[in-house]
C-alpha cells in the first residue's frame, strides 16, 4: 500500500498556511492523504479542523474529516508578511523531519511549501534552497541510480531541468561543464523512466548562447562542451539532441518533440515554465532517494493573509508526488 505524504509548512509568515489548508480542502481521490509538519495554530487559524498526529502513517485515518498535523510550535509569534529569522531554524527542522519520515518509509514522499531564502540565510542556513538541503540530508541513504539533485520544473507538457540552479549569471558559463551536463541528463533520463513511467525518454538540450553559438561566433561552449557531451550521452543510449537554440525550444510544436529539456541556467528553464502555467507549475527534485515536490512559486509576502493566494501549484505538487509514489511502487 502506498503510504501518505508529508508536507512542510515552509515560511510561516508567507502563503504556506493558507495554501496548505486550501490543498486539504481540495482533497480528492488522485491525491495521497498527507500530514503536515508545522504549527497547528497557524492551520487552525485558516478555519479548518486539524487532528494531532505523531507520524504521517496516522494521516489516512483522519484525513477525510481533519487535516492531520504533526505539531511543532514556533519560537516567535508570526506576523503575516514579515518573516522572522528567529523562526527560520524551526522551518529547517521541519524539512529535516519530513525527510527522515520519507527515508524511513513512513511517508511516500515530501511536499514542501515555500521558504523565504533571506531569513533562512540570516539564521545560518547554509544551503541555496530545499533542493541542496534535501540532497545533503539524504546523501548517506542507499540509492540505485545517478545521484542528483537535479531541479526540474513542470508546467502542462513542459519539463525543464536545470544544469545550474541558484548561481549568479556571470558564474554560469564556467559551471556548464561536461560533467555537470552529463550528470543532469543521466539523472533526468533515469527519473523519467522510474518516476514518470516514460519508457524511452527524449531529451532536448538547450544551448547556452544565442543561436546555439552561431558556429562559434557567439560563444564556444556549444562546440567545446555541449556537442561533445551530447555525443557521449547518445553513446550511452540516452536519446538527447545537440544543443538547440533556447529561443525556439519552448513553443507548442517544439515541446511536442521531447519529454524534458536540459536547461543551462535558472531563468532559461523557469521563465517558460512560469509563463506557460504560473498557477499549476511544480518544482521536483530528481535523483534523490526520496520523492520531493513543491509549488513553483515563493512565499508571496505581498499577498499573504489576504485570502487571495492560489493553492493550485501546491495541489499540483501533491498530485504529482502521489503519481510519482505510485510509479515507484509499481516497479
Ligand atoms: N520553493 C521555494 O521555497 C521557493 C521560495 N522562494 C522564495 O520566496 C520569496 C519571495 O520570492 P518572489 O520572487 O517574490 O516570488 P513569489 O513567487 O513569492 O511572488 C511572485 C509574485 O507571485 C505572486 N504569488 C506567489 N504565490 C502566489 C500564490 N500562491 N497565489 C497567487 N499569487 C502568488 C506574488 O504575490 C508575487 O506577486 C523569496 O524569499 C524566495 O527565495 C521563491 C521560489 C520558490
Ligand atoms: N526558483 C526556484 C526555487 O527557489 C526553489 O528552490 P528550492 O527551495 O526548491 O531548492
Amino acid at each position: 500500500m502506498t503510504r501518505p505524504l508529508v508536507l512542510t509548512l515552509g515560511e510561516p509568515a508567507g502563503v504556506g498556511p493558507e495554501i496548505v489548508a486550501a490543498a486539504w480542502r481540495a482533497r480528492s481521490a488522485d491525491m495521497l492523504p498527507f500530514a503536515v509538519i508545522g504549527d497547528a495554530a497557524l492551520l487552525e487559524a485558516q478555519g479548518i479542523a486539524v487532528a494531532d498526529v505523531f507520524t504521517p502513517g496516522e494521516a489516512a485515518q483522519h484525513f477525510e474529516r481533519a487535516l492531520p498535523v504533526i505539531h511543532r510550535a514556533l519560537p516567535a509569534p508570526v506576523t503575516v508578511g514579515l518573516p522572522d529569522p528567529v523562526n527560520a531554524p524551526s522551518v529547517a527542522d521541519g524539512i529535516e523531519e519530513a525527510v527522515s519520515f520519507a527515508l524511513s518509509g513512513e511517508a511516500s514522499g515530501l511536499v514542501t511549501a515555500p521558504i523565504a531564502k533571506a531569513p533562512m540565510y540570516a539564521s545560518g542556513f547554509r544551503f541555496p534552497g530545499h533542493t541542496e538541503f534535501i540532497a545533503e540530508l539524504t546523501a548517506d541513504a542507499p540509492y540505485a541510480g545517478t545521484r542528483g539533485p537535479v531541479m526540474m520544473l513542470t508546467a502542462r507538457d513542459l519539463r525543464a531541468c536545470l544544469v545550474t540552479i541558484h548561481v549568479a549569471l556571470d558564474q554560469v558559463p564556467e559551471l556548464v561543464t561536461a560533467e555537470r551536463v552529463a550528470r543532469t541528463a543521466r539523472v533526468v533520463h533515469e527519473s523519467l523512466k522510474r518516476d514518470f513511467a516514460i519508457a524511452r525518454p527524449r531529451l532536448a538540450m538547450a544551448a547556452l548562447n544565442p543561436h546555439a553559438g552561431e558556429g562559434g561566433a557567439l560563444g564556444l561552449q556549444e562546440i567545446e562542451t555541449l556537442i561533445p557531451v551530447a555525443e557521449q550521452l547518445r553513446g550511452e543510449g540516452i536519446d538527447i539532441t545537440d544543443p538547440r537554440p533556447a529561443d525556439t525550444l519552448f513553443h507548442d510544436d517544439a515541446r511536442a518533440t521531447y519529454d524534458a529539456a536540459i536547461c543551462m541556467y535558472h531563468d532559461q528553464a523557469l521563465i517558460p515554465v512560469k509563463t506557460l502555467d504560473f498557477w499549476g507549475g511544480v518544482n521536483v527534485s530528481l535523483g534523490l532517494p526520496v520523492i520531493r515536490t513543491s509549488p513553483d512559486h515563493g512565499t508571496g509576502f505581498d499577498i499573504a493573509g489576504k485570502g487571495i493566494a492560489r493553492p493550485d501549484s501546491l495541489i499540483a505538487a501533491v498530485r504529482l508526488a502521489s503519481e510519482m509514489a505510485a510509479a515507484r511502487a509499481a516497479r
